[in-house]
């Protein structure tokens, strides 16, 4: 049987050189890691509607546009995922982590200092050069 594939909306959030990031609850899937906001794409969402939602739910922000950067499918072994990753400039709000997890704005060349679920790798290296 072919396995499922989780859809993910995942948003890069970044304001002058850096980039907010949340921490994962330690209980979910990757928990305890740090990740770019986002979340599932329901049946009836685009990937945008998905990351408008997300955003608004998880970090407060309402999201103005977006653009897409890249689209990883990453099987973790307990979980297939495919994130379609969208560089976030244009929203509006105050970013916080709005489902009380714990939130950061990094700098772009302070990323290593966190760690980040296995998908993320590929994220990081474009954001490095093209972002
Ligand atoms: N949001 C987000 N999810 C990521 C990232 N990298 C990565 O592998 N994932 C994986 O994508 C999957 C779905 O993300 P999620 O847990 O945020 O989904 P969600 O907000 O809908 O949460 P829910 O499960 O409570 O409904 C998880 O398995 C998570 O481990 C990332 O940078 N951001
Ligand atoms: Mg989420």
């Amino acid at each position: 049987m072919t396995k499922k594939i989780v859809h993910v909306a995942v948003g890069v959030i970044k304001a002058d050189n850096t980039l907010f990031i949340c921490k994962r609850p330690d209980d979910k899937h990757q928990g305890g890691l740090w990740e770019f906001p986002g979340g599932k794409v329901e049946a009836d969402e685009t990937v945008f509607e998905a990351l408008k939602r997300e955003l608004q739910e998880e970090v407060g922000l309402t999201l103005n546009s977006s653009s897409e950067l890249m689209l990883i499918e990453h099987d973790y072994g307990d979980k297939c995922v495919k994130l379609d990753v969208h560089l976030v400039t244009d929203f509006s709000g105050q970013a916080h982590g709005a489902e009380g997890q714990q939130s950061a704005w990094v700098a772009i060349d302070k990323l290593d200092n966190y760690n980040f679920p296995a998908a993320n790798v590929e994220i990081i290296e474009k954001i490095k050069v093209d972002v």
